[in-house]
């Protein structure tokens, strides 16, 4: 049952598998209270997406959850039938996903594709799911949402889709939203408006968010607190500030080290060593053995 005073998001000890028992989440625990922006950081193939996966309860088919627990407002998901979790996660979380262009229907109007949901889903009527679409549209600052509305999505630009799915993420007020790498499609100049969006709504409504990044530039900007993953393991857990003041572990050292900064141009920065991922690999594999024999 949910409770009072649960965190918003709970995983504990999350493994996730493929068939042939390969681990890409392992043992992974994070929590997110309310209101709080918890940003996965790891290069690519680290588990980052696979979280938000989980969370939300759309792994690939062929990915399925081993051990663990996951708890959305104190609600133990994986507990639930699949209908029941569905609607519980429907209604309490949203994803605002990577690419825009892929997560609209092309042959739809914007404006179905934000109000059916929230008719649907919600249960609210037509006409209060309009007024919502048009407001959301408004404080994406969408110039002329009525028209938007009426367009496709191959009418707007990269930057304007994803702000409709922005708009789409928030119009229910959601109390968790997962941001799966939102920028990460749009070019430069865009991305930093996106993020600033993001991080100007989520400040208004005070809704927790777990934001899926690869830059640690993006982490600084958006994020309390950080989770560090390498190969589906959690390297480190801090509050953001203490991880760039005091970075604990050797891989969120050289991470930040291959981060390009730009308040000091003249630091240089360096890939990751490649010594330092064949140690990481070296201590997973132990891990995994461990693992397959029960002893952790
Ligand atoms: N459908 C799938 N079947 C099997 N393995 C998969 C599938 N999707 C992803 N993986 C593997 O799962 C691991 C974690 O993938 P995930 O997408 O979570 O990584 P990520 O940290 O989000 O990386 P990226 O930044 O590249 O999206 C990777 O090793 C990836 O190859």
């Amino acid at each position: 049952m949910s409770s009072l005073h649960a965190h918003t998001l709970d995983v504990i000890k999350l493994n996730i598998a493929l068939p042939n028992g390969h681990r890409l989440l392992r043992n992974v625990s994070l929590t997110l209270e309310p209101g709080e922006v918890r940003a996965l950081v790891g290069e690519s193939g680290a588990g980052k997406s696979m979280i938000g996966k989980s969370v939300l309860g759309i792994l690939p088919p062929n990915v399925a959850i081993t051990e663990g627990e996951i708890l959305l407002e104190g609600q133990h998901l994986n507990m639930m039938t699949p209908p029941t979790r569905r609607k519980i996660v429907a209604q309490s979380a949203a994803l605002i996903p990577q690419d825009p262009l892929t997560a609209l229907n092309p042959v739809r109007k914007i404006g179905p594709q934000i109000i059916d949901p929230l008719v649907r889903i919600q249960g609210w009527n037509a006409r209060e799911a309009e007024t919502r679409a048009l407001d959301l549209l408004d404080r994406v600052h969408i110039r002329d949402p009525k028209r938007v509305m009426q367009s496709y999505p191959h009418e707007l630009s990269g930057g304007m889709r994803q702000r409709v799915l922005i708009a789409a993420a928030f119009a229910p007020s959601p109390r968790l939203i997962v941001a799966d790498e939102p920028t990460t499609a749009l070019d430069v100049t865009v991305q930093k408006q996106i993020l600033r969006l993001i991080r100007e709504l989520q400040q208004e409504t005070g809704t927790a968010v777990l934001f899926v990044t690869h830059d640690m530039g993006v982490v600084a900007k958006i994020s309390q607190k950080v989770t560090v993953l390498f190969a589906g393991k959690v390297m480190e857990d801090a509050p953001t500030r203490e991880v760039f003041t005091n970075p604990q572990h050797p891989y969120t050292r050289a991470l930040i080290a291959a981060t390009p900064s730009y308040a000091d141009l003249e630091r240089p920065f360096s890939p990751v060593p490649a010594s330092l991922i064949a140690d990481l690999h070296a201590q997973i594999a132990q891990d995994d053995l461990l693992y397959r024999g029960g002893r952790i």
